[in-house]
């Protein structure tokens, strides 16, 4: 057992420092004359938590220009970019965004707004991962079992009843857009509270994971993955003694980092790397989004037995350690796959 002991030991420092050690392949900056435009559009909350100074400076360093596109003109009017890095909600932006890339094919709009659109619903955003069932010798990814709710709140126990989902229950707003109403989750603990709650939702069955999440952060070809607290685990004895549903607040956030936190190592323990590529290669062709991160958590008792309960388009990169480094290898490795696109 011991010797197990070791080599897990061994293989999680490993993995710890492969975690660390981000593929960070320094690509060469574009020639002094031609600087490398990146047109952005997004909130200012978010240009305030993303472009960060340090981002801008080494950007600047390699190249790489941020232009701010000006939404009270017609994008057409304003670049040329070779990038457009967007997230913005609404239907309005999404076909400006769409007529845009029509008269321009050789601007590279990261991401596509149809695969984005794929994320706002949280019945489809885990499609994928379902369908991808991902199974190997380094462990199991599933989904947990959930149910979308849309109608009329008294049928919400029968409904889980026939579809033999087991409480506790995630309910979870169905649609993802942004806004504060989109992120209040509740935790519900049986079934005669459950008409208390507000279609249209997912309802998703609660995995007991250790109260550790990791985020898996994709920018492009390259993963980062960070440890948030999570939900503590929900125990028999108190789900039998549990009424009702509870709203909790956004316990995972990036102020709730466990990455420093003395944890049991049975559930600290990173998922494994070789895991984690494969389902980050298949997302990213899957979902065709290049910009986003993955919620994992791990079964608690077992070993390798993965849940993605939750997938976000461009998170908050900037908590990503080493992310300006990581973004602005990124924007270049794009350029330069497209050009040889053009050029083959
Ligand atoms: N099925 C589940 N089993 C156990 N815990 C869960 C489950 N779903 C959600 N949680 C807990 O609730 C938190 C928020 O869930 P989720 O990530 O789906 O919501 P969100 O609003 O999309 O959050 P984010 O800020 O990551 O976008 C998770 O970090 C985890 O702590
Ligand atoms: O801790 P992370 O980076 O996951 O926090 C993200 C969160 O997961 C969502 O992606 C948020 O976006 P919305 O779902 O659109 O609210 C991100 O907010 P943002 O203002 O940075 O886009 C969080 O950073
Ligand atoms: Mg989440
Ligand atoms: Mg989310």
């Amino acid at each position: 057992m011991r010797l197990n002991g070791e080599i897990s030991h061994l293989w999680n420092e490993e993995a710890e420092e492969e975690n660390e050690r981000v593929s960070v392949i320094s690509l060469p900056p574009p020639p002094p004359s031609k600087k490398l435009v990146v047109g952005y559009a997004l909130t200012s909350k978010k240009v305030k938590s993303f472009l960060q100074p340090r981002l801008e400076g080494l950007a600047r360093k390699k190249g790489i220009v941020f232009v701010a596109i000006d939404l009270s003109q017609p994008l057409l009017d304003q670049g040329p970019f070779d990038i457009v890095l967007h997230k913005l909600t609404g239907k309005e932006w999404q076909q400006i965004l769409e007529d845009y890339w029509e008269k321009h094919p050789e601007v590279t709009v990261l991401d596509p707004p149809a695969a984005i659109q794929h994320l706002h619903n949280r019945q489809s955003m885990l499609q994928d991962v379902a369908d991808l069932n991902l199974s190997d010798c380094y462990g199991k990814v599933g989904t947990p079992r959930q149910l979308v709710i849309t109608k009329d709140p008294s049928s919400i126990a029968d409904e889980v009843s026939k579809a033999g989902l087991t409480l506790p229950l995630v309910a979870k707003p169905l649609v993802v857009d942004g806004s504060a109403k989109s992120h209040e989750l509740s935790l519900a603990y049986d079934e005669f509270s459950l008409s208390k709650l507000d279609p249209p939702l997912v309802l998703q069955e609660f995995v007991n994971h250790g109260g550790v999440l990791f985020k898996v952060y994709i920018v492009g070809d390259a993963i980062k993955v960070v440890r948030r607290f999570s939900l503590p685990d929900v125990n028999e004895s108190e789900l039998l003694n549990s009424t009702g549903v509870f709203q909790f607040p956004r316990v995972s956030c990036a102020a709730a980092s466990a990455d420093d936190a003395e944890l049991d190592p049975s559930i600290a323990e990173l998922p494994p790397r070789p895991l984690l590529e494969k389902l980050a290669r298949e997302l990213r062709q899957r979902l065709g989004l290049r910009l986003f991160n993955i919620d994992v958590i791990r079964e608690h008792g077992t070993r390798d037995r993965f849940y993605v309960i939750d997938i976000n388009y461009f998170p908050g990169l900037s908590k990503m350690p080493g992310y300006e480094h990581i973004f602005t290898d990124f924007l270049l490795s794009v350029q330069s796959k497209f050009k040889m696109r053009l050029s083959s």
